[in-house]
């Protein structure tokens, strides 16, 4: 016949899936009552998320084990912790998760995303990696952008990682660690990419990188609200999101999307980053909004955020001689944008 002490014995060791520490520490064991003339043992269980398929797994394990004990049924019963305590213990979760990501803690994790593919993310991403580095701050990029690997050409970066044993080295430039999915893929050909195949990828970038000390690592996301997307974001628990969008109303309301999803996982907003917002003649240096007005502030109100910054229509850069293909010198005008953009973002993650 199995005892209380026996299924406490037996049970406090075991983890909750959620947030990785034993149900001893949690106090998740609620209640235990046992009739011994049906031999039949029942627990009530608090669980972080107890709606889960993790929760129908631990269901199993947990019958099976007080069945070896002896027990003719089992009976379990799955509450929820306290909010704070849950919250509590999923902010450390989190921060233990992408500690081990990168091997360091500290490091502010900051997605670019958008809700269609071409409105300037990857654009966005690397120069807003070069302006932190401009300010002083370690940052590294992940460009995966699996539909498009563009960050390495946008940096004029030519050679690849160097592999160290079993450490990948990033390509440095203009004082930005640069990973890229594109680095690894012959010849830019297409590759079918599946959700969980990425989310592997990236977990070996994070796990294999030596990214040394960071302050920030920017992640050039796919565009879009699909599976994918969600996988990444949902990576990075703790990682904040810039949403990149047009003028135009339209890509606006997509990049809302893109946004709400990223409110759904909890990821803070950084702001909004306009792009293409209009295009200033060089002659009369009058602006003309060329894909609308409005887009960026609309999509702001949405998300309960600020535009940061809001970036000209480019003309080909061929006043000097070409710097990066998409990296703006310090000095020239969307490069000062780009600048104070980065000061906003140092602002609203260091507060
Ligand atoms: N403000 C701008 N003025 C002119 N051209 C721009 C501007 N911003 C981006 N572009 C150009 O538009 C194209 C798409 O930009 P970028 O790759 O940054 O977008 P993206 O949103 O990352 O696209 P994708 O998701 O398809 O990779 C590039 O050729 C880029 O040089």
């Amino acid at each position: 016949m199995v005892t209380e002490e026996r299924v406490k014995e037996l049970l406090n060791p075991v983890q909750d899936p959620h947030i990785h520490k034993s149900f001893e520490e949690t106090g998740a064991i609620q209640n235990i009552s046992i009739k011994e003339e049906k031999n039949h043992v029942s627990v009530k269980i608090a669980l972080a998320n107890p709606n889960s398929a993790e929760q129908m797994q631990l269901q199993q394990e947990i019958v099976g084990m007080l069945k070896k004990e002896g027990a003719a049924t089992v009976g379990l019963r799955f509450t929820e912790l306290p909010d704070e305590q849950r919250d509590e213990y999923m902010n450390e979760a989190n921060q233990e998760q992408e500690a081990n990501l990168i091997g360091q803690t500290g490091t502010n994790f900051i997605a670019v995303a958008s809700g269609k593919g071409g409105v300037g993310k990857s654009t966005v991403t690397v120069n807003l990696a070069v302006a932190l580095a401009r300010l002083g701050k370690k940052v590294g990029i992940v460009d995966a952008d699996i539909y498009g690997f563009s960050v390495p050409d946008m940096m004029g970066i030519e050679n690849r990682p160097q592999v160290r044993g079993e450490r990948i080295i990033p390509v440095e430039r203009f004082g930005v660690q640069v990973i890229s999915m594109g680095f690894f893929v012959e010849d830019n050909s297409p590759i079918i990419w599946r959700g969980p195949m990425l989310g592997k990828m990236l977990g070996s970038f994070f796990k294999e990188v030596e990214w040394g000390d960071l302050d920030y690592l920017l992640l050039d996301l796919p565009p879009g609200t699909g599976d994918i997307a969600l996988d990444v974001q949902s990576l990075l628990p703790s990682s904040k999101e810039l949403i990149v969008t047009t003028p135009h109303p339209t890509a606006a309301f997509v990049a809302a999307r893109a946004g709400q999803m990223a409110m759904k996982a909890e990821h803070d907003i950084l702001g909004v980053v306009e792009n293409m917002a209009y295009f200033e003649s060089t002659l009369t240096g009058q602006k003309e909004y060329v894909f609308g007005e409005g887009g960026g502030d609309k999509l702001a109100d949405v998300l309960n955020t600020d535009v940061l910054g809001r970036l000209p229509l480019q003309q080909p850069y061929d006043e000097v001689e070409e710097f990066a293909p998409g990296v703006y010198q310090e000095d020239h005008p969307t490069g000062k944008i780009f600048l104070s953009i980065a000061n906003q973002v140092i602002r609203r993650c260091e507060l």
